[in-house]
């Protein structure tokens, strides 16, 4: 279990993190969600140890990590480039970093196997495209089979495939107890391969839960050729309601179509459109992050 706790950063004037706190569960794919600018990635710093809140405080395993730095064991890290020398083969890359952590070196060709690099792994990271080189970051932080992964937008420069193939790799460590945060601007990228969701915005945490709970409850649309009735008792049945004058419609908020339909059969009103209003996942996580879809 990985814990933000009140988490503050500043950067002149400018106070980039806003006291954010949020917890990152074992066996759960948690998506780390919002645009450009939001913080994201320095609040991964801080919780990888690399970046130092002005106040606040990350927990590993319940221990402050300024009290027990992490390790390869216990967490994870893909931030950024992958830090690699371009004159250096991956191979040789990932047998310093193993060396370093102490770990195996018979880790180094499970991990180049796992992000798909055993072809690749004798050359010089130089030649690698983008792709190649998140795959490599992300060999590094697996290398340890860390409790937690942390993961700065590992989808870029992927293609559809590596987007698969991270997919499957990423819910087969929540499978197995692992936890995983993984940054993301793109909604529906991450819709297909999170549990939960941490929105972002303007260094604040405003949403955290599950994707479907992103998803406003909509209101439904009704047309009837005898509106005044079906007000009244919509109005006392505690909706709201509000017309559409241009379409010859009403929006009804705060009551379902099944109760609508009932109101309107007691009120012996003929409905002429009944049509729940739908939002999408899109327009939730746009309303949440103070845009207009
Ligand atoms: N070292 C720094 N010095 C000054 N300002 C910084 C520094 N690092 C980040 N910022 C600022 O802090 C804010 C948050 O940046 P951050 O990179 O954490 O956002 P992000 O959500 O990861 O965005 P992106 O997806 O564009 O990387 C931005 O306004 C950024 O300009």
């Amino acid at each position: 279990m990985l814990t933000a706790e009140q988490l503050t950063k500043r950067y002149g004037r400018l106070t980039a993190v806003d006291d954010v706190s949020f917890g990152v569960r074992p066996g759960v794919v948690t998506g780390f969600l919002g645009p450009n600018g939001a913080g994201k990635t320095t609040i991964l710093a801080m919780l990888a140890g690399l970046v130092r809140p002005n106040s606040g405080r990350v927990l590993l395993g319940g221990t402050p990590l300024r009290e027990r730095p992490p390790e390869a064991r216990t967490l994870g890290v893909a931030i950024e480039a992958c830090g690699a020398h371009p004159g250096r083969s991956a191979r040789q890359h990932l047998r310093i970093l193993a060396g370093f952590a102490r770990l195996p070196q018979t880790r180094v060709e499970e991990v180049l196997a796992l992000a798909g690099l055993t072809e690749a792994a004798g050359r010089r990271v130089g030649t690698f495209s983008l792709g190649m080189r998140q795959r490599l970051g992300l060999a590094a932080a697996l290398l340890g089979d860390p409790e937690v992964l942390l993961l700065d937008e590992p989808a870029n420069g992927l293609d559809p495939e590596g987007i698969r193939w991270l997919r499957t790799l990423l819910r087969e460590r929540a499978e197995r107890g692992r936890a995983v945060l993984v940054s993301s601007h793109l909604l529906s990228e991450a819709a297909h391969t999170v549990d939960e969701v941490i929105v972002v915005s303007q260094g604040r945490v405003v949403h955290a839960g599950t994707i479907a709970d992103l998803t406003p409850a909509g209101g439904v649309w009704i047309r009837t050729g005898d509106p005044g009735p079906l007000i009244e008792a919509v109005a006392r049945a505690g909706g709201r309601v509000t017309p559409d004058r241009a379409g010859g419609r009403y929006l009804v908020e705060g009551l379902d179509a099944p109760a609508l339909a009932d109101l309107a059969r007691r009120a012996r009103v003929d409905l002429h459109e009944l049509t729940p209003q739908t939002t999408s996942l899109e327009d939730g996580f746009l309303k949440l992050i103070g845009r207009q879809s």
